[in-house]
């Protein structure tokens, strides 16, 4: 069911002012933008070491929210201009998104409420559904991406669409000169590596999913003082986070952690108490004070940026693709 996107036609890079691109990364972010460039007619190419399902994004719960996003004039828009595209895939059952109401908890009487500027219908969370120390909470309905889901079909999507995959790492973006006529270096926590930039950190994420047991309604308590705590339902399970460790590349689970996770997520769900564990995983959320998205001087070809998400690289990925689409000189131009 096409709801999302105009139908392909044969030879759209063949006419100017198209160009080859090649996207460094097939995480969300990279496969987002290979699919908004290529709809804008460009010849595509993602050049990735990892699938998406083998990356960051394939640890991701995930839910719309811009949690850890780093800082940028554009964030508003990029959420909204998300939420949108991602409200419009979810009438295709195929994408693995769904809308569902849940709760923020705060426990800050001036928590940050700006993210629901975006959202139709935020309401105050009546008192009896919030945790001991919650000062309010806010409810809203917002898409929930099931990621194994999601990212096969964007993945099918592209390859529908004509999008080519190059698997290997690349070690300098001045490699791809010749290949391509632009770079877009959406490689996650290692786009610093490509661009000699240091300020990208990880903030390391370790989840453990647990079968669903009916539950439609996701719950965030991100400043439980015992840690980071939420539960995401999704279509086939039931992500329980979580961690938020600055600075940190540890990449194995550790079970005490995750048995402090249980605990917490059955506190706040009790209807997960007793599951038995599918799985268990850990990320590094690509975080960066601001959001990097520009062009990039002094390399042999054009290099656009775009990384340095955190949490929510999903959240922020329609529209981060957008921007990027709309960032490609047109031929001709340096
Ligand atoms: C526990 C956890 C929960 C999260 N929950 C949410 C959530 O609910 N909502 C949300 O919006 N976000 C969430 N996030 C954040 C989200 O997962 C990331 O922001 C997002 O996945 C980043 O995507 P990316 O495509 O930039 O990077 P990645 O997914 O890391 O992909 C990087 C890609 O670049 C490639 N690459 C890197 N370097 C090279 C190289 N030199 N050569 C070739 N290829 C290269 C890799 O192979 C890979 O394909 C969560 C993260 C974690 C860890």
């Amino acid at each position: 069911m096409a709801v999302h996107s105009p139908p392909l036609t044969a030879d759209r890079e063949s006419t100017p002012p198209h160009r080859r691109i090649a996207v460094i990364g097939a995480g969300v972010m990279g496969l987002s933008i290979a699919h908004a460039l290529r709809l804008r007619g460009h010849g595509v190419t993602v050049v990735a070491d990892r699938s998406a399902t083998d990356s960051v994004s394939g640890v991701a719960a995930a839910i719309w929210f811009p949690y850890r996003s780093g800082s940028s004039p554009l964030l508003a828009s990029w959420l909204r201009r998300s939420k949108e595209r991602f409200e419009r895939l979810a009438a295709d059952d195929a994408c693995g998104i769904d809308l569902r109401a849940g709760t923020v908890v705060e426990r800050d009487e001036h928590a940050d409420r700006s993210w629901a500027a975006a959202v139709a219908d935020p309401r105050e969370a009546p008192a009896e559904a919030l945790p001991p120390g919650a000062v309010a909470g806010l409810r809203a309905t917002v898409p929930v991406i099931s990621m194994p889901h999601y990212l096969a079909w964007l993945n099918r999507r592209c390859e529908e669409l004509g999008v080519r995959f190059d698997r290997r790492t690349i070690t300098s973006v001045g490699e791809l000169e010749g290949e391509a006529d632009l770079a877009v270096v959406a490689a996650g926590m290692r786009s610093g590596d490509l661009l000699d930039d240091p300020t990208p950190y990880p903030v390391r994420g370790q989840v453990v999913r647990l079968p669903n047991p009916g539950l439609t309604e996701w719950i965030t308590d991100e400043d439980n003082p015992a840690g980071i705590t939420y539960v995401v339902p999704r279509r086939d399970d039931v992500v329980c986070g979580g961690t938020a460790d600055v600075g940190s590349y540890a990449a194995e689970p550790d079970p005490a952690t995750e048995q402090a996770i249980l605990e917490r997520a059955t506190a706040l769900v009790p209807a997960l108490r007793g599951l038995p564990v599918l799985s268990r995983a850990v990320g590094l959320r690509p975080a960066r004070n601001t959001i990097r998205l520009e062009p990039v001087e002094g390399h042999p070809l054009p290099v656009i940026a775009c990384y340095g998400h955190g949490g929510a690289g999903v959240t922020l990925s329609w529209g981060c693709a957008e921007t990027v689409c709309d960032l490609v000189p047109a031929q001709g131009a340096a």
